[in-house]
């Protein structure tokens, strides 16, 4: 297998066939619905709260709410179903979550997507979760994870998820390579290929995203979603706590398994840091949605598809080639 990360990428232009990257299509089908982008911000505390989840499903891009109220979960099915919109939550795998999917079931309130979002996702619980979710709520769509092989990838579709999660530990707060020397981070592209390859679903790929272009470079190596948290962390919209140092304004962005999600030092994974405050995120979903209308443009094509079989170099380390912007 070769390895490789975003870093170490250039994606090869193609004759333009359009007039204006206005004309090209950046959306993308997933779960029965079609979504402005193919990317989601992550299902984290410090990144997404109930008003940005509205937000974001008014304006048609695909959200995943956090579980870490888990007694706000189905009132928030609820409310986004009288609001007319499609509801989007994570479960995790102990038993209080399994009777919350069977609640669920008995009120009749049917989220349209439900996450199982644990660090080690290739694991017989989350079978279990996939099959009992499937059992309850056989209309919701199951994004399972997270893992990091073809195998984990294979044992999920083939228990009924509708699509994987492919990261472990490549995310910008995370320290799980450092405390267990387990991971695909550094090589995280690499591992999203070896995985799409294993996959006849969708897969989303989740973590060490750091520039807009690692966006079109998820879906040439296998991503139909790009699961985002640093790129989102920092905005007006996003629920960090806000702080001034040095007269600059800052945004905590903290990991879900640091000892500030967990309010516990146990099996701690995630850490914090400080992003400084970029503006909001609506401009920040544009500026994504222009960089990736120019990607299409140069892979020669109208839509997203023109970017799947595009020509690539591996070049270690070439776009930091002191290019930072
Ligand atoms: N994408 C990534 O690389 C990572 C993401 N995270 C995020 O952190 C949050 C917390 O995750 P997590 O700790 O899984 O959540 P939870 O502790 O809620 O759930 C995990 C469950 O699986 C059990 N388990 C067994 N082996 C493992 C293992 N190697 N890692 C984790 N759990 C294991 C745990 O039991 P017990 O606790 O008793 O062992 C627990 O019951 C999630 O939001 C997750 O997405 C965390 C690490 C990596
Ligand atoms: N190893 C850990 N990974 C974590 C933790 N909390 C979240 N995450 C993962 O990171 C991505 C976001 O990555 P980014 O590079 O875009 O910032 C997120 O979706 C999770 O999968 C954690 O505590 N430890």
């Amino acid at each position: 297998m070769q390895i490789f990360d975003y870093e170490d990428i250039q994606l090869i232009p193609n004759k333009c066939i359009v007039r204006s990257r206005k004309e090209v299509d950046t959306t993308v089908e997933f779960g029965g619905r079609t979504f402005k982008l193919p990317v989601v911000p992550a299902n984290m505390q410090t990144i997404i709260d109930e008003p940005l989840a509205q937000w974001l499903a008014e304006n048609d891009y695909f959200y995943v709410m956090h579980r870490f109220n888990p007694e706000r979960r189905a009132d928030f099915v609820a409310d986004m179903h009288s609001k007319g919109l499609f509801a989007s939550i994570s479960v995790g795998v102990k038993p209080e979550e399994f009777a919350f999917v069977k609640e669920l079931a008995g009120h009749k309130l049917n989220p349209e997507y439900i996450t199982i979002d644990i660090a080690h996702g290739h694991s017989q619980i989350v079978i279990d979760m996939i099959q009992h979710i499937k059992k309850y709520l056989p209309d919701t769509f199951v994004i399972a994870g997270n893992v990091g092989t073809p195998e984990g990838v294979r044992e999920l579709e083939n228990a009924g998820a509708d699509a994987t999660k492919v990261g472990i530990g490549p995310g910008k707060v995370c320290i799980t390579k450092l405390k267990t020397g387990f991971g695909t981070g550094g090589w995280q592209l690499a591992a999203l290929r070896w995985c799409a390859k294993a996959a006849s679903k969708p897969i989303i790929t989740d973590g060490g995203i750091r520039n807009n272009g690692d966006i079109a470079k998820s879906l040439r190596f296998g991503a139909t979603m790009c699961m985002i948290g640093s790129l989102f962390a920092g905005h007006y919209e996003t629920p960090g706590k806000k702080v001034e140092k040095d007269g600059k304004m800052f945004q905590e962005y903290y990991g879900s398994a640091s000892e500030y999600q967990k309010g516990a030092h146990h099996n701690v994974e995630g850490k914090k840091i400080l992003l400084p405050l970029k503006g909001h995120i609506a401009d920040t979903l544009t500026e994504m949605k222009e960089d990736l209308q120019s990607s299409v443009s140069y892979a020669g094509g109208r839509d997203l598809e023109a970017l799947r079989k595009v020509d690539y170099v591996i070049v270690k380390n070439s776009i930091f080639n002191g290019d930072q912007y």
